[in-house]
């Protein structure tokens, strides 16, 4: 086939578009070109990392059987033969290894560009980059507005855009600057909106009257009543077209002609006042954009901190703006003469700008004998990136504009048959276009399809049954549809004993360690004493350690190191280094504080064992063994943008909308692009199934919601194929289940889990951990254990909880006791048993800890404490675990209760042993 210079691919998941990229960039190599000359981006730190780990490993290896694909590929594209190939790779590796590579994200490439040239537009090259835009950003933005004199039309637009908060405004004006390139011109003022809102009032007023007139009935007559411009606006009779097809008016119209008229000159006049608000409430931004923009570039540059969308802004300027393609040539230290990309159908039109003129160079020497490449590849069904710019047609557009050929790839190397054709079969009717794919793994595979009504909780049950299957957890990745169910299911997972990594971000402040490390420190800083065994609970510690050393005036590493040295579990983690390094550029406690919430700092690779949980979108252009893919939990949020970009040919925004509620009855061009986006919005959640559908290579368990379930578009149905493999000796399978939930980590001396329930975005609320551990302290304490043991035991809890609870929670405690113990079911259990209180047990090698243990003598019975209901079937599970192992050491038997003591009152909930 030879190496085509230029060349697209533009094919489904799994069919060997990275591969190709890998293949082609070691082809160059060997071609004779140096890695310094040439640019490999991707999307994604993972797929980057992923892509430098292939050429590596290809380099390494290829001589190996299963390298035999890419040999292969290799010779075609190099007209070399394999012993060529095999004869030259030393030499190839060790030009590899010796000279600067650029296989790197779009965003990492970008901050290098601008490092070059930042003195050129005024920024410092030490700058560093952080993932969102900072916490004072909205403070400094009002202070320019009133220093500015600008505040009123801040309030003029947010009466125009009924907004109360000025949040909801300065998204707006963020989003803008995320596209300040592609901006069209804001319109000026024209003063129109008052004279309009005159006339329709004076139409409308004529009107009611007519109806009046005619004899039309009240509901009819009601239509036109007095009201403001806005809620004559927002009337249903404007539905429809003419009053004609309205059969509330259309016996009358003969009476007076003149209805129909004036009710068509009122639609004409709504529809202009929708666009005269719309040039108002543009006009009025764009006065307040010109500040906010100076606002974010001050800032930056002050602070010398860019988010991502600074890093778009500046490289545009400077590679627009500012610079010589030669000096940034120059100050790079390298020039390309070959570009790979991936994942092309997300880019952005501001991206492919900030890649243009390098593009447009090697296009420059096109049909020299200079050898230059250009190669990209994609897959619009899978775009996700609509809502921050991505823009597929870019795929179609540039191949186009370059004249470059792309070639489509029919076959699936990555996923086993049984998931190929149930992906071809779900998509096929759906997916406009689609074309089924072969199958190229001699593999059967296995898929189900399963309904749950709560797929976070069937997810863990499905993960220990692949477990048990004999499926290393290393294999399985999670997918979920967000951030927060992520963590919700790592917690699960947690409890029942399954190791998981949650790459749901690779921020370094998403790992629990991490995070509730820097949480201690705050909490010193802060000088509040929150009990710091719900916070640093996965260390695995059980006492509290001295803290007494901390002095507010030491600096943020050294408090954080004492702390590592004070919690010793955390031993030899990579990720730790990396904490304190970032640590050590700050001076001060509430500095660091700050910056780390929003902070960048990548998790170490390699650094976690277990089975992977990532959101869909996280997951693109991955694959893994196993997948259980789970319906998203809560309903997804539908597009509400005040603002709706039309685009021109060349992808710049060519006229902002205004998006008004009904506005579409009124506006033909509005109600189009209206039908375009929800198409597009479509579109785009059922690309999402498809990324999500086709990570496996072996098997699949799909947890489809029996109701609005995000697969209802594929008309999923519960199903399995395949079968899961055969483990071979079946006695470890016995003895293995039920699993032991790895109870130390989960739960530890007397505290509740901290939940993290539905409604709360923000994780633990360390107010319910405080108050449950106080009311288990509280019943641990109460000697004797019965009424006569309150008071003694809400002592003890003053001693040691009294600075940080309330007179009011105490008083709860005592309540809930005094509840209890007049509890009749409760104390009915208490007769003839030997109690004991916070019992520790030691099984399987974990420490379990049982609030009340009860010795009938020939059986036993446990019970555990639940101030909240909140996570009752882990509760459950918890609970069995302890009958358990409580049968399994004493060798009698044993039953549960749930004891909850909750604001309603005592409630206990038995459990036997189930099987
Ligand atoms: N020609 C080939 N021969 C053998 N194996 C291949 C070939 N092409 C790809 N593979 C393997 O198939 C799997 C999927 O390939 P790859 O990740 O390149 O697909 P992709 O098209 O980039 O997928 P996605 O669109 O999901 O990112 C990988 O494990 C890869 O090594």
């Amino acid at each position: 086939m030879g190496f085509q210079p230029f060349l697209a691919l533009s094919a489904s998941a799994g069919s060997g578009k990275t591969f190709a990229l890998s293949v082609r960039y070691v082809a160059l190599l060997f071609l004779g070109e140096s890695s310094s000359s040439i640019l490999a981006a991707t999307f994604t730190n993972k797929a980057a990392a992923e892509m430098r780990h292939r050429v590596v490993e290809a380099l390494r290896r290829l001589d190996e059987a299963d390298f035999a694909p890419f040999l292969g590929e290799l010779a075609k594209q190099t007209g070399l033969s394999p012993d060529e190939i095999l004869a030259k790779r030393p030499g190839v590796l060790r030009r590899f290894l010796d000279s600067p590579t650029h296989i790197v994200t779009l965003d990492s490439f970008f901050v290098s560009v601008l490092k070059a040239g930042a003195l050129e537009i005024g920024l410092d090259p030490g700058f560093v980059t952080k993932e969102e835009a900072s916490v004072g950003l909205q403070e400094a933005f009002l202070e320019e507005l009133d220093r500015e004199g600008m505040l009123p039309v801040l309030v003029e637009l947010a009466i125009q855009m009924e907004r109360r908060r000025v949040e909801g405004m300065t998204e707006s004006l963020a989003s803008l600057y995320a596209q300040d390139p592609l901006l069209p011109p804001f319109p000026e003022g024209d003063g129109t909106l008052r004279g309009l809102e005159g006339e329709i009032e004076a139409l409308r007023a004529s009107l009611y009257e007519r109806v009046q007139q005619v004899g039309a009935s009240a509901t009819a007559v009601r239509n036109f009543a007095p009201a403001t411009v806005a809620e004559l606006f927002a009337k249903s009779v404007f539905n429809h077209p003419s009053l004609e097809e309205h059969r509330n008016y259309r016996k009358y119209l003969p009476k007076d002609p003149r209805i129909e008229e004036e009710y068509q000159q009122l639609r004409t006049l709504l529809g202009r006042w929708a666009a005269a608000r719309e040039r108002a409430v543009l006009h009025r931004l764009g006065r307040l954009y010109d500040h906010y923009r100076n606002t974010r570039i001050s800032r930056a540059k002050s602070r010398n901190m860019l988010d991502f969308d600074d890093l778009g802004y500046f490289a545009y300027r400077l590679l627009y703006e500012s610079l010589s393609k030669d000096l940034l040539y120059f100050r790079l230290d390298s020039r390309f003469r070959h570009i790979l990309l991936d994942e092309f159908q997300d880019t952005s039109t501001l991206q492919f700008l900030l890649l243009k003129p390098l593009i447009d160079e090697i296009f420059a020497g096109k049909g020299q004998s200079d050898f230059r490449t250009f190669f990209y590849v994609g897959d619009t069904k899978q775009s996700l990136y609509r809502f921050r710019g991505g823009v597929e047609e870019l795929f179609d557009r540039v191949a186009e504009h370059y004249g470059i050929e792309v070639n489509p790839l029919s076959h699936n190397y990555r996923s086993a048959k049984g998931i190929v054709e149930s992906v071809n079969r779900w998509f096929a009717e759906v997916m406009p276009g689609y074309l089924p794919q072969i199958p190229q793994s001699g593999k059967e595979g296995y898929v189900e399809v399963l309904e749950a009504e709560e797929p976070l909780a069937e997810a863990t049950a499905q993960a220990l049954r692949l477990i048990d299957a004999g499926i290393d957890p290393e294999r399985i990745a999670f997918l979920v549809a967000t951030n927060k169910e992520g963590k919700e299911l790592q917690e699960r997972c947690v409890e029942a004993g399954i190791p998981t990594v949650l790459q749901t971000s690779s921020s370094l402040r998403t790992l629990p360690q991490i995070a509730a490390l820097v949480r201690m420190a705050e909490h010193l800083y802060r000088e509040e004493a929150l009990d710091a065994e719900a916070l640093l609970r996965r260390s695995g510690r059980k006492e509290h350690p001295d803290l007494g050393w901390y002095r507010p005036s030491m600096r943020p590493v050294e408090v954080l190191h004492r702390l590592l040295e004070s919690y010793a579990a955390f031993d030899n983690d990579p990720n730790f280094l990396r904490l304190l390094e970032f640590a050590a550029g700050y001076e001060s406690l509430p500095e660091f504080l700050e910056e780390f919430e929003s902070s960048r700092i990548g998790v170490a690779p390699h650094t976690l064992r277990g089975a992977r949980i990532l959101t869909i979108h996280g997951s693109k252009g991955l694959e893994f063994d196993y997948v259980i893919l789970l319906d998203r939990s809560g309903r997804g949020s539908s597009e509400r943008d005040a603002l709706i970009p039309r685009y021109n040919e060349n992808l710049h925004i060519e006229r902002f909308f205004y998006r008004i509620s009904g506005r579409e009855r009124f506006d033909e061009t509005y109600a189009e692009l209206l039908e375009e986006r929800k198409a597009a919005a479509e579109k785009d959640r059922l690309n999402l199934l498809y990324v999500a559908l086709t990570r496996a290579a072996e098997g699949m368990i799909v947890l489809k919601k029996p109701e609005q379930s995000i697969f209802e578009p594929l008309g999923m149905v519960p199903m399995r194929r395949g079968e899961l493999p055969k483990i071979e000796d079946e006695s470890k399978v016995q003895e293995e289940a039920p699993r032991i939930p790895d109870v130390v980590l989960s739960r530890y001396g007397r505290q509740e889990e901290p939940p993290t329930s539905e409604d709360e975005g923000e994780g633990p609320d360390y107010e319910a951990i405080l108050f449950g551990t106080a009311l288990h302290y509280a019943l641990e304490m109460m000697e004797p254990f019965g009424p006569e043991g309150i008071e003694g035991a809400l002592d003890a809890v003053r001693n040691r909880y009294g600075a940080q609870l309330s007179e009011e929670q105490i008083a709860a405690i005592a309540s809930r006791m005094e509840a209890l113990m007049q509890d009749e079911p409760f104390t009915q259990m208490l007769r003839g048993a030997r109690i004991q209180k916070e019992q520790p047990l030691a099984h399987r090698g974990k420490l379990l800890q049982i609030d009340l243990l009860l010795d009938y003598g020939d059986r036993f019975r446990i019970l555990d404490y639940k101030s909240s209901r909140k996570f009752a079937e882990h509760h459950r599970r918890q609970l069995r675990t302890y009958i358990e192992a409580v049968e399994s050491i004493t060798g009698r038997p044993a039953e549960g209760a749930l004891v909850y003591l909750t604001e309603e009152g005592v409630e206990i909930e038995g459990l036997g042993m189930e099987n």
